[in-house]
């Protein structure tokens, strides 16, 4: 299940980790030997872990002599300042001036006085401007102190390309545009500003950012099922809808098998009277799972159908009732006037939109149909087995505001999963 998608966000998560690893080792083996070419005797007792301002001032010292020359260069532009605060961890750009300015407590470091001097500050003057100063100082003379305890952060660089990538295999999983916009979002948001360890891996940081990102958008709308079914009058009454053949009858039978293991009783009730041959399959179901079945003829008053059943229920202590409705297109303005009619006078309890993972981007775009033509409560994923993809399973119930409430795994009554999303992500993101 899922199995390309998985393949996709593990090579996302292995690829920005040792990218950004390897960063780090390089960033350190750079500083370990600009600190050792200043004051061989200081490296040592800095890396054994004493305080490490003396390391960390004698190498600003060399850094900002040798950064002069390029920061006047760039001072036209004014873009010194950007790179510096973008790009933190590179060693050439280490915050040393501010890390200075951190441990004497000078209120201006040596870099800002050498901009005053060659005018750079000059386009930059006014509020605004000292505001941006504050802010970058005080930026870099976190992201310093941070580098002289063995730590740095993960910046927008870092993963510059990787989003690109991730964004590439959510669309090509079929994941919706707007959902695959939130994810890269969510996942940008949470690696940014990461603190991780100089020497060590990055380890589960990637991946945990990924979990929390596809969490949210898996996870809208959830809401406890069984609580629902437990707390509400019975008999309840649940309807079924969506296209033809994408596992509707099938997902009924299910359901009503999962809710006897929950110790409630069921009668099926075959509202599909627009097909020849629906009720002899929903009444296979109902012998195998030894169930009531009502149904009327075809082409009768599906309303009626579901009405019986419900008197049925009423009358012999039956819990839930589950009603097939005919397959049917949002455009089909006579069975959607059939289910409005259902509706209107059977005020059902909660409508399941049921669709196949299969078919990736055209479900997630007719579950956006249905809802809007007939509000769900919640969407039933069939053949989730057979899909490699996963772009439905992310995508649905950020679409439609109702979460995903069951998986189809398969054709037997068992193959129905409650659908858990942080049992999802987990399989998704599994080493
Ligand atoms: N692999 C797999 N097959 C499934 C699943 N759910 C249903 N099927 C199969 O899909 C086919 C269609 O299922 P139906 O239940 O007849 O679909 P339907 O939507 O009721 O179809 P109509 O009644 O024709 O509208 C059947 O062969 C089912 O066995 C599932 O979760 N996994």
């Amino acid at each position: 299940m899922f199995d390309g998608l998985k393949e996709k966000l593990g090579r996302f998560s292995s690829d920005v980790e040792e990218d950004v690893d390897e960063d780090a080792v390089e960033e350190d083996a750079e500083a370990t030997e600009q600190a050792a070419g200043e004051n061989p005797g200081g490296v040592e007792e800095d890396r054994d872990g004493s305080p490490a301002s003396g390391t960390v001032e004698q190498a600003a010292d060399a850094e900002t002599a040798e950064r002069e020359p390029t920061r006047e260069d760039a001072a036209g532009d004014g873009s010194a300042d950007s790179e510096r605060v973008d790009r933190p961890s590179e060693p050439d750009r280490e915050p040393t001036a501010d890390t200075k300015s951190e441990t004497t407590g000078d209120e201006e470091t040596p870099a800002q006085a050498d901009e005053d001097d060659d005018g750079a500050p000059a386009s930059q003057s006014g509020e605004d401007a000292d505001d941006t100063s504050e802010d970058v100082d005080r930026g870099l003379a976190e992201k310093a102190k941070l580098f002289a305890t063995g730590k740095t952060v993960i910046d927008e660089d870092d993963l510059e390309g990787h989003l690109d990538d991730l964004e590439i295999a959510l669309l090509q999983s079929d994941v919706e545009m707007d959902v695959a916009q939130e994810i890269l979002e969510g996942v940008k948001a949470n690696l940014t500003g990461e603190t991780r360890r100089r020497l060590e891996s990055t380890g589960n940081i990637v991946r945990d950012a990924l979990r929390e990102a596809l969490y949210d958008v898996i996870s809208v709308g959830q809401f406890d099922f069984e609580r629902r079914i437990a707390e509400a009058e019975k008999p309840i009454v649940i309807v079924f809808t969506g296209v033809n053949g994408v596992g509707k009858t099938t997902s009924i039978a299910k359901l009503s098998h999962y809710l006897e293991q929950e110790e409630y009783s069921s009668v099926l009730a075959n509202g599909d009277t627009y097909r020849a041959g629906a009720n002899e399959q929903l009444r296979e179901h109902a012998e195998n799972l030894d169930r009531t079945f009502i149904s009327h003829e075809q082409g009768s008053d599906p309303t009626a159908v579901i009405y019986d059943a419900v008197e049925y229920a009423e009358a012999n202590d039956v819990d839930v009732v589950l009603g097939d409705t005919a397959g049917r297109l949002h455009t089909s303005d006579d069975l959607m006037a059939q289910l409005e009619k259902i509706d209107r006078v059977i005020e059902p309890d909660m409508t399941l939109f049921v669709d196949e993972a299969v078919a990736g981007q055209d479900a997630v775009n007719r579950a956006r149909e249905f809802d809007a033509a007939a509000e769900i409560d919640g969407t039933i994923l069939t053949k989730a087995d057979a899909d490699p993809q996963g772009g439905a399973a992310i995508s649905i119930a950020h679409v439609t505001g109702k979460p995903i409430l069951f998986l189809g795994t398969g054709q037997d009554y068992d193959d129905l999963e409650r659908f858990n999303p942080e049992t999802i992500v987990d399989r998704l993101l599994d080493e």
